[in-house]
């Protein structure tokens, strides 16, 4: 493995593995988190020339971190990053600058499976609401906090809102009659001092591809401080959902188009269109149904009475579909559902789905595209891993690592396992 003839004229980087990789192919590295690798050569985007112990192969890159200590080390430079971080890792200034406009709240109330879900929730729990009480976090205008008061008659709602949009929701609730029951929290759950502990945690926090903005770790802080032994999590339950899909019209619009337009060959460009279009997870992709490939699996399961934060920075899920029909692969589309489990003993969990085969919401799906489309026959089989990495600096982000291989029955040979990583966003 260790090729004696490499040209390593600049000196090797540090880096840090961030998870186990088990090499799938005999040129790559396997090595395990907290390994030391030494990276010789970036060969590209996604995979690296490294050694360990005096083996060396390619190793994705995707399961690499700089250590940041060791870096500035080379540079001689030590600074002091205490005083002069500029930037938030939690980026809550324009996070909640954004959820302080009206368009933000607009778009989530206009979302009537979303906020008709949340509504039956309370519903169908109004005779075990009773007396008990409510934390609402994120409760923007506090619509949930103002249908807990109205279906229900808990003792108390705790209604927490950390954006500027909090000064009307006090003036909604009072419009709306609920003042003896509602209280608005101004302020950053995790800062808050709240009267009393709760029996219910409910918030909507469920960001693209469930986890992107990390809400969910502000949920789990409060839960943990807040929650009383036995109380209910509304959402009790999330699962990320992902299947292999076509993805006709956004290739075509953003890769083909560069084909011929207007009669010239503009298809030096396509490369640049794939690192552009192609690199990054797409937002509000609206897959149809007719678009799946195989039957969609949850990939990943989320319990969150028992879920821990830490568990957040690596989630990791397996998959094997099998193409039910020939057609083209062009990426894998993922989705979430999120239960509610009910207050009372065998009753009925409701489940807000939000996959292509229910009333579309405001997040739709999440699209990631494969570097180039495959065609497939059917009878196929694509199984793997996903991987859910949050950024260790930028803490509302994550990169979502696939791997995958296809086997079909024909071929015996052994198939070979492909990864694409997506930032999302850094
Ligand atoms: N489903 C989502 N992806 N976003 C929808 C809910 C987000 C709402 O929760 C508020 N919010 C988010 N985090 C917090 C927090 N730690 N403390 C208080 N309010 C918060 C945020 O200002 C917004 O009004």
């Amino acid at each position: 493995m260790h090729q004696d003839n490499e040209d390593y004229t600049n000196p090797p980087e540090e880096f840090i593995g961030l998870s186990d990789f088990t090499s799938c192919g005999s040129d790559q590295l396997s090595f395990r988190a907290g390994d030391r690798l030494l990276v010789h050569t970036k060969t590209s985007a996604d995979w690296w020339w490294a050694e360990l112990g005096g083996l060396c192969g390619y190793a994705p890159s995707s399961y690499l971190k700089q250590d940041v200590e060791d870096s500035y080390l080379n540079q001689g430079v030590k600074e002091d990053t205490s005083e002069n971080t500029s930037e938030d890792p939690w980026q809550d200034e324009e996070y909640f600058g954004s959820y302080g406009t009206l368009r933000l709240q607009l778009e989530m109330l206009s979302d009537r499976a979303r906020t008709e879900a949340y509504r039956q929730v309370i519903l169908t729990n109004s005779a075990p609401l009773k007396g008990k009480v409510v934390m609402d976090l994120g409760c923007g205008t506090g619509v949930i906090s103002l249908f807990c008061a109205r279906l229900a008659q808990p003792k108390a709602v705790y209604a927490v809102e950390a954006s500027s949009i909090a000064e009307h929701t006090e003036t909604l609730v009072r419009q709306n009659g609920c003042e003896e029951v509602v209280t608005v929290f101004q302020g950053r759950a995790e800062e808050l001092e709240l009267p009393g502990t709760v029996d219910i945690l409910i918030s909507e926090w469920m960001g693209n591809c469930l986890l992107f903005e990390f809400m969910v770790e502000s949920v789990l802080q409060a839960r943990d401080r807040w929650l009383r032994e036995g109380g209910m999590m509304w959402p009790s339950g999330a699962s990320l959902c992902l299947v292999p899909c076509q993805a006709l019209d956004y290739y075509t619009e953003r890769m083909v188009f560069w084909e011929q337009p207007y009669g010239l060959d503009f298809t030096a460009l396509q490369s640049l269109a794939q690192s552009e279009f192609f690199s990054r997870p797409r937002f509000s992709h609206l897959l149809k149904p007719e678009d799946c490939l195989a039957t969609p699996c949850d990939v990943i399961t989320l319990d969150m009475l028992t879920l821990h934060v830490t568990d957040l920075e690596k989630l990791r899920g397996q998959f094997t579909f099998i193409v039910e029909k020939a057609g083209t692969f062009h990426g894998f589309t993922s989705w979430f559902r999120v239960q509610f489990q009910s207050l009372e003993r065998d009753k009925t969990t409701l489940e807000l789905d939000t996959g292509p085969y229910s009333e579309p919401t405001h997040w739709k799906q999440t699209l990631f595209m494969l570097d180039g489309p495959i065609l497939l026959l059917g009878g196929e089989t694509v199984s793997g891993i996903i991987l859910l990495h949050r950024n260790p600096v930028w803490r509302r982000h994550m990169t979502v690592t696939i791997q995958w291989s296809i086997s079909s029955t024909e071929e015996t040979g052994n198939c070979m396992v492909q990864s694409k990583s997506f930032p999302m966003w850094r």
